[in-house]
C-alpha cells in the first residue's frame, strides 16, 4: 500500500452457520464485474475453503494480514485469520461459534481505529446463540457502541440507520420489545437521534442541510391527543428542540402516510420511533440494496440489511447484492471522510 492510498475494508464473517461465509465468496467472485473496492474478511480460513466447496465457487483463498489485504484481493479472498476457530455447520448454528463470531467484530474495530482498515462491513449475527454464550449486547450497534466507548473513553451513540436507493430511515428505539417502547421514548433520546443523524448526513453522506422527517408514534400521529399523547407531550417538543438548534426536522407525521413516493421527496431521512416502524418500508422497497449503517460513531460501520438466513444457508442461492451495496457504501463514506481530512 503506498503512503497516500487509503487501506482496504475490513469484513467479519458473522454467524458461520448463515448465508454470511458464502455471500462473501460470491461478491469476492464478482469483484471485477462489479469494479467492487479491496477488502479481507476477518474470518476463518478452512470455514471459507468448506463452504466454497459446498456451494460449487472455485475461490483461491489466501490468509494474509491487514497490510497486505489489498495487494493479494485481485488474485485471492484474503482472509485474516481470527484465534478462535469457526465450524461450517450451514442452518445450524451454535454458541460454540460465538467466541469467533464476537472476535471478527472486535477485531475488525481495531483495524479500523489503528487505520488499517478504511471502514468495517459486518456479516448478519444471529442474536440467541450469541446471547446463549453470554454476549450482553443486543446486536452490533449496541456492542460497537461499547467497543466505540472502550477505545476513546468517550460516550458513543451509536445510531442505526437504513439506507436504500429511495429510503433512508433510523429507528429512535432499536432491539427492544414492543411493549416497552412508549415507556422509554423520551424527548432527549429523539433530539439526540436527530443531531447525529443531521451531522452525519451531512459529514459522511455529503448532503449539506439534511431534511428529518419525523414520524409519530400513534395512529394518525394521534389524532391530536385522543389516540396517544407522546406526540404532543415529547415528539413535536423534540422537532421543535431540533429545529431551534438549526436542523431542517418536521413532523410528527402519520407513519403510515410517510412513506409513498412522493412523501419520500421531502426528507433525506425519517427518523421512527421503533423498529419495525423503520425498517419495514425499507426493506420492503428494497431489500436487495438497502445497507445497514450506524452513524455516530468514531468509524465507518455498514452491513447487509438481510440476516442470517438459515432457511437457504449452504445451497448457494443467497444473493450477495446487500453485502456488495455495504461494501460499496463503506468505502464511498471513507472517501468521503478522507476528502474531509485536512
Ligand atoms: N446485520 C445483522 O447482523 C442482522 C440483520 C438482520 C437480522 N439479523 C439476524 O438474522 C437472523 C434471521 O433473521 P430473519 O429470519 O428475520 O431475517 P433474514 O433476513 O435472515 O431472512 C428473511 C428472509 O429473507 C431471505 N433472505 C435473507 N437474505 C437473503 C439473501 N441475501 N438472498 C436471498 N434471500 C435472503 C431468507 O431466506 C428469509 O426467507 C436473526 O437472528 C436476526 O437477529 C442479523
Ligand atoms: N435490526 C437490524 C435489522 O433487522 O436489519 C438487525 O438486527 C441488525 O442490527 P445490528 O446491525 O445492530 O446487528
Amino acid at each position: 500500500m503506498s503512503g497516500n492510498s487509503s487501506p482496504p475494508l475490513a469484513v467479519s464473517i458473522g454467524e458461520p452457520a448463515g448465508i454470511g461465509p458464502e455471500i462473501l465468496l460470491t461478491a469476492w467472485s464478482a469483484r471485477k464485474a462489479l469494479a467492487l473496492p479491496a477488502f479481507y474478511v476477518l474470518g476463518d480460513t478452512e470455514l471459507l475453503a468448506a463452504r466454497a466447496r459446498r456451494v460449487g465457487l472455485d475461490v483461491p483463498i489466501r490468509e494474509t494480514t491487514p497490510e497486505s489485504a489489498a495487494e493479494a484481493f485481485s488474485a485471492a479472498l484474503p482472509v485474516v485469520p481470527l484465534e478462535n476457530r469457526l465450524s461450517d455447520v450451514p442452518g445450524a448454528p451454535s454458541p460454540a461459534n460465538a467466541t469467533g463470531v464476537i472476535e471478527a467484530i472486535r477485531r475488525g474495530v481495531q483495524d479500523v481505529l489503528c487505520g488499517r482498515a478504511a471502514g468495517l462491513v459486518t456479516c448478519p449475527i444471529a442474536k440467541k446463540p450469541l446471547y446463549d454464550a453470554g454476549f450482553e449486547h443486543p446486536g452490533h450497534t449496541e456492542y460497537l457502541g461499547h467497543l466505540a466507548e472502550q477505545a476513546t473513553g468517550q460516550p458513543a451513540n451509536a445510531v442505526m440507520m437504513l439506507a436504500g436507493p429511495e429510503l433512508r430511515t433510523v429507528p429512535v428505539t432499536v432491539h427492544q420489545a414492543l411493549e416497552t417502547v412508549a415507556g422509554s421514548l423520551n424527548q432527549e433520546t429523539i433530539e439526540r437521534t436527530g443531531e447525529i443523524v443531521a451531522r452525519d448526513l451531512a459529514t459522511r453522506f455529503a448532503i449539506p442541510s439534511p431534511r428529518l422527517a419525523v414520524a409519530g408514534l400513534n395512529p394518525h400521529a394521534g389524532e391530536g391527543g385522543a389516540m396517544g399523547r407522546q406526540e404532543i407531550e415529547i415528539i413535536a417538543p423534540a422537532v421543535r428542540a431540533l429545529r431551534a438548534a438549526g436542523i431542517n426536522a418536521f413532523g410528527p407525521l402519520p407513519a403510515d402516510t410517510m412513506f409513498h413516493a412522493a412523501a419520500r421527496k421531502n426528507y433525506d431521512a425519517a427518523l421512527c420511533m421503533y423498529h419495525d416502524q423503520a425498517l419495514i418500508p425499507v426493506k420492503t422497497l428494497a431489500f436487495d440494496e438497502t445497507v445497514n449503517v450506524t452513524l455516530g460513531l468514531p468509524f465507518i460501520r455498514t452491513s447487509p440489511d438481510h440476516g442470517t438466513a438459515f432457511d437457504i444457508a449452504g445451497k448457494g442461492i443467497a444473493r450477495p447484492d446487500s453485502l456488495v451495496a455495504a461494501i460499496r457504501l463503506a468505502r464511498l463514506l471513507a472517501d468521503n471522510e478522507r476528502k474531509q481530512t485536512p
